[in-house]
């Protein structure tokens, strides 16, 4: 019995590469979303938007990038904490240069954000990709090469023709499925539009898209995010009648104990916890609560893509789902990469928007879906983001 031998000549010279630098470029952009006094993002007139680009660079030439809002990578940020913490590291040990930042957080005074941490890792991950020559989705686990997507609409508004009333969302929710979409998740109104919240509305909104999709389309709700028990337990009881899927983000995801109230009282899965600070950490003691069915985290949210795969294994080792919260090609790696995520969440949609429009600053979309529902993770190496670097040089804030 032989044994192969290992052929291929490592590209490893036994000199580990080095950081060398740690950039930020913010730029300009034209969009017609806009957000409201919460954060929720509407359609609107077009306007400038503004993103940034991080560029992490090694002494080998090798970069690796990630968008993130200006804010969050400031030239404070990136001069306080992230090119102390990097420049003549090794980009692939990941998880020292993530404890490193994460312990400084705490004496940031709250300026090294969840956030930061998210676009270092990203950049991080995506350097090694390109590295190697590999798509990250393979790098950190490659469980599929595809991933159905559900349809997650933008905040419901008071526009006509919009999502204004539950007959706009059973409306906008035909096209969606006309599109390829295989499932939907209605996010409906909330302060400041006038009336909100509302519960009824809310129910209605769902009873309107059950009855346009019909029974065998899964949906879920992530409505208001601060009802209280009785009104959250309202809304919940009305899914358990429209067959709903589950039920996300209905109550201040603070009250851990607001939430394994509900779930006990409740037979529809409750989803959680989205916005909640406190990384893989916060969402071990919900497990550990039963204050949720199936967990969730997002690249952003929970301070990169590292962490987020922490939270996938924690679900998996209680069998339970992780659902993947956002857009966008770190969350679509970790989507692709482990089994325990039913779903890729693209959006936010809208009637009034194309979200198939390429952004200006990339060559193609991070996540095309073709019309079977299913969005194809890219071959490209890296997180695939096919980045329109002239573009972002030309529209380079001063
Ligand atoms: O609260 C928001 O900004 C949006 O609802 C956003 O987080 C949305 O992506 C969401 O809740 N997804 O589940
Ligand atoms: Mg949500």
């Amino acid at each position: 019995m032989t044994v192969s031998r290992n052929l291929a000549n490592p590209a490893f010279d036994g000199k580990p590469m080095k950081i060398e630098s740690v950039h930020g470029v913010e730029f300009t952009y034209p969009t017609r979303r806009s957000s409201d006094s919460a954060g929720h993002s509407h359609p609107g007139p077009e306007g400038l938007g503004k993103l940034a680009l991080l560029t992490i660079t090694t002494d080998e030439g090798h970069c690796g990038y990630a968008f993130a809002p200006p804010e969050v990578i400031r030239p404070h940020v990136l001069d306080a904490f992230v090119r102390k913490v990097l420049i003549g590291q090794n980009p692939f040990q990941r998880e020292h240069l993530w404890q490193a930042l994460e312990h400084w957080q705490r004496g940031s005074a709250g300026q090294l954000t969840d956030r930061a941490l998210a676009a270092v890792d990203q950049a991080l991950w995506d350097l090694a990709g390109r590295a190697l020559g590999q798509p990250v989705y393979r790098l950190i686990g490659g469980y599929r090469d595809k991933v159905q997507a559900y349809g997650s609409t933008m905040c419901g508004d008071e526009l006509k023709g919009g999502l204004s009333t539950p007959e706009e969302y059973g409306a906008f929710a035909e096209t969606l499925v006309a599109r390829g979409y295989k499932a939907i998740k209605l996010h409906t109104w909330m302060p400041p539009v006038r009336f909100a919240p509302d519960t009824g509305m809310d129910i209605k909104a769902c009873a309107a898209v059950r009855e346009a999709v019909g029974p065998h389309i899964p949906l879920m709700l992530d409505g208001y995010h601060n009802y209280s028990r009785t009104d959250a337990l309202t809304i919940g009881r009305a899914l358990e009648k429209l067959n709903f899927t589950w039920f996300e983000e209905m109550m201040n995801e603070q009250s851990m104990a607001s939430y394994a109230w509900l779930a006990g009282q409740l037979d529809i899965p409750i989803v959680g916890p989205e916005s909640l600070s406190g990384k893989h950490h916060s969402r071990a003691d919900w497990v550990a609560a039963g204050a949720c069915d199936i967990l969730r985290a997002g690249v952003p949210g929970v301070g990169g893509i590292s962490p987020t795969l922490k939270v996938a294994h924690l679900a998996e080792s209680f069998g339970m789902n992780c659902e993947v919260h956002g857009n966008g090609a770190a969350n679509l790696a970790v989507c692709a990469a482990i089994k325990n995520c039913r779903w890729y969440e693209r959006g936010l949609l809208h009637p009034f928007l194309d979200y198939d429009e390429v952004p200006t600053y990339l060559n193609s979309l991070a996540d095309p879906m073709d019309a079977n529902g299913d969005v194809h993770l890219s071959q490209l190496p890296g997180l695939g983001e096919d980045i329109n670097f002239d573009y972002i040089e030309a529209h380079a804030c001063a």
